[in-house]
């Protein structure tokens, strides 16, 4: 019996107005780290919010763990985080309260379990400070946070090491290499170092 993949994609088309990004693209991924790579403007952003049920594509299928976003939207979201490469946080929410209500809206109420990656992160100074007053690289990192901290299989990010620092880079490739085993990590990037240090497969895009 072959398993079904994390994440097939099948005839993938997408445009805006007369600019092509992808006309039928396909790929399967199971568990692991995925790089998505290409030069600037070739489509990895919007690819991952067709992945994640963000943007809708002019063609093709895209199933999560064998469901698919179109016919079994909830099957599939539920199995899916997208860590997008702004802050997605209102301005007068604490660090706390934005990391309580991601976690209260995937129906745990308990942040304890998030805490080795809130300190991985070096987030835990930061978790009383409201969003208004954070550094660029700090909020992204509670993006991050946010995104890994449920259980989903599938991991979505958008340039994840972008104006986070040496440390929590470090840290974080760590992490997405350990946690390859078990989930898909797939990650739009322009960083060599991270690539290497996660020994993710390469997806080109353009
Ligand atoms: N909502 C939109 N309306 C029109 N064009 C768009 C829209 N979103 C993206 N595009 C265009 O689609 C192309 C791909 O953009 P995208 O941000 O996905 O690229 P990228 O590969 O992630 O780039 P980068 O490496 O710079 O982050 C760009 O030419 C962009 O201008």
């Amino acid at each position: 019996m072959t398993a079904i993949p994390l994440l097939a994609v099948d005839g993938l088309a997408m445009r805006f107005g007369a600019q092509h990004l992808f006309n039928g693209l396909d790929f399967t991924a199971g568990p692991g780290a995925v790089a998505l790579v290409g030069p600037n403007g070739t489509g990895k952003s919007t690819l991952l919010t067709l992945l994640a049920g963000i943007t809708t594509p002019q063609a093709g299928t895209i199933r999560i763990a064998g469901h698919a976003l179109t016919q079994a939207p909830r099957e599939a979201k539920q199995r899916l985080a997208y860590v997008p490469d702004e802050s997605v946080a209102y301005d007068f929410m604490t660090g706390a309260q934005f990391l309580g209500m991601v976690d209260a809206l995937r129906g745990t109420r308990d942040l304890a379990h998030a805490a080795p990656l809130i300190a991985g992160l070096g987030l835990t100074a930061h978790m009383g400070k409201r969003f208004a007053a954070m550094s660029l690289g700090t909020r992204k990192k509670f993006m991050l946070a946010a995104g890994l901290m449920g259980d989903a299989p599938v991991v979505l990010m958008d340039e994840p090491t972008n104006g986070i620092d040496a440390a929590a880079k470090a840290w974080l490739a760590e992490l997405i290499r350990q946690q390859g085993a078990s989930r898909l990590l797939l990650f739009s990037t322009h960083d060599n170092e991270l690539i290497e240090a996660t020994g993710a497969r390469l997806l080109h895009l353009g």
